[in-house]
């Protein structure tokens, strides 16, 4: 069952104007520190809903550094110097106004000495080397969250982000996901999210309290690996969506497409680790998502935009000219996982996360998506 934690939000704090540092007090020493590793659409989205949350609460500094990725954009100017100068991320979230409180910073070990929360919410597959930078550089005690929706394939077999930034900083690592299209969250509209947390405390409630807003509804729950692979394996789910949308087979189809991927979803988080629980696949992380994101996703838009084009311009070209930055989950989490399903001889339990990989990877038509055998066994 998953608690909702409510924020004991206190009211605003004037701003003062142009300041970059919080004001120093007595009680600072006590204070939390928020630093965000990312600032693409979800990561500035976060660092805004964050900013406005640390501004309210006198556990925590007022300010929020947000890790930039630097770019040089058109105009010749940084990307960082842009955020700073206009509040504004002109490239990733264009059109919001961020909180004055978030300091967007290019230099990763500076971003985050001083922060004991630490945010990541970066593509996955950028994680392994920001981690390896990371290693060292981390403030004692400090505690981590992951929004990251993916996972990593080593030789040893699948690693979750989260235990990724866990093993590599030797911290604890909450993870927070949910039906959360970032962009309608910029403009604050209702959604929720969950928590996973590995043991009950005062951490998970922390977390809650940084997150939660009255457009942001957040809840708990104690099982990492349950809330981290719904929201990593949903992308797969996404991708066959789209092909569906693509090929214009309608609601009755997508529906189908969208029971036997959570069906999927559900037996190999189970195969992985047995401890998931089902009722973490009914929480916003799991059903909720599932849906947001097969209705309304990237992976989606992208995967229609394949199948429409009969698969003959491939995801990384589509990804390029329809997103223009941003970066697509889901067809590398369909290509690990077929190497995990390959690798341990499940291919033929997981028909609709094998068929995605093959039509990404052009060995199969679009159309394939609907000619799967559907009976094929699934373990429950
Ligand atoms: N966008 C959403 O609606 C949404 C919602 C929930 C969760 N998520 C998840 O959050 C995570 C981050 O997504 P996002 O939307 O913030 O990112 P995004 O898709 O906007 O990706 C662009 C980001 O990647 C950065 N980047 C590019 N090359 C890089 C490199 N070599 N090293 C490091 N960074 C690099 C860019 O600077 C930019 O910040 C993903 O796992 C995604 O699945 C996204
Ligand atoms: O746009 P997508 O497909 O990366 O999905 C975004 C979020 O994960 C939805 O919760």
């Amino acid at each position: 069952m998953s608690q909702t934690i409510k924020s004991q939000q206190q009211p605003p704090l004037e701003l003062q104007a142009g300041r970059e540092c919080p004001a120093v007090n007595s009680n600072d020493g006590h204070k939390s520190r928020v630093a965000v590793i990312g600032s693409g659409n979800w990561g500035t989205v976060a660092a805004k809903l964050i900013a406005s949350n640390t501004l309210k609460l006198p556990s925590f500094h007022d300010e929020v550094r947000m890790w930039v990725f630097e770019e040089t954009l058109p105009t010749g100017e940084k990307l960082t110097d842009v955020i700073n100068k206009t509040n504004e991320n002109v490239k990733y979230l264009p059109g919001i106004k961020l909180g004055k409180n978030i300091v967007a910073d290019p230099d990763l070990e500076n971003a985050v000495k001083d922060a004991n929360m630490l945010v990541f919410v970066t593509p996955h597959q950028f994680m392994e080397g920001i981690c390896k930078r990371l290693v060292g550089k981390i403030k004692e005690g400090a505690e981590a969250i992951s929004l990251i929706k993916g996972m990593e394939v080593k030789t040893e077999g699948p690693c979750m982000i989260s235990s990724l930034i866990s093993n590599q900083l030797m911290i604890n690592c909450c993870v927070l996901m949910g039906a959360n299209i970032a962009n309608d969250i910029a403009v604050e509209k209702l959604s929720e999210a969950t928590i996973g947390y590995r043991e009950k405390g005062e951490i998970a409630e922390k977390w809650a309290q940084l997150f939660s807003t009255p457009y942001f509804m957040v809840s708990a729950v104690e099982d990492v690996e349950g809330v981290e692979l719904c929201g990593t394996l949903k992308n797969v789910v996404a991708i066959a969506a789209g092909l569906v949308d693509g090929l214009e087979m309608g609601n009755n189809t997508k529906a189908a497409i969208m029971r036997i991927g959570l069906r999927e979803m559900k037996t190999f988080s189970k195969l992985l680790f047995p401890s998931v629980k089902d009722s973490t696949f009914f929480e916003s992380c799991g059903v909720g998502d599932l849906i947001t994101t097969c209705l309304g996703g990237r992976n989606r838009k992208v995967s229609e935009a394949f199948a429409r084009n009969g698969g003959r311009r491939s995801f990384d070209d589509l990804e390029a000219e329809m997103l223009q930055g941003q970066k697509l989950q889901g067809v590398s989490t369909a290509r690990d996982i077929y190497g995990v399903l390959r690798h341990r001889g499940w291919l033929e339990l997981f028909p609709l996360f094998s068929t995605v990989h093959e039509i990404s990877t052009c060995r199969l038509p679009p159309s394939a998506i609907v000619k799967y055998n559907l009976q094929k066994p699934v373990l429950t």
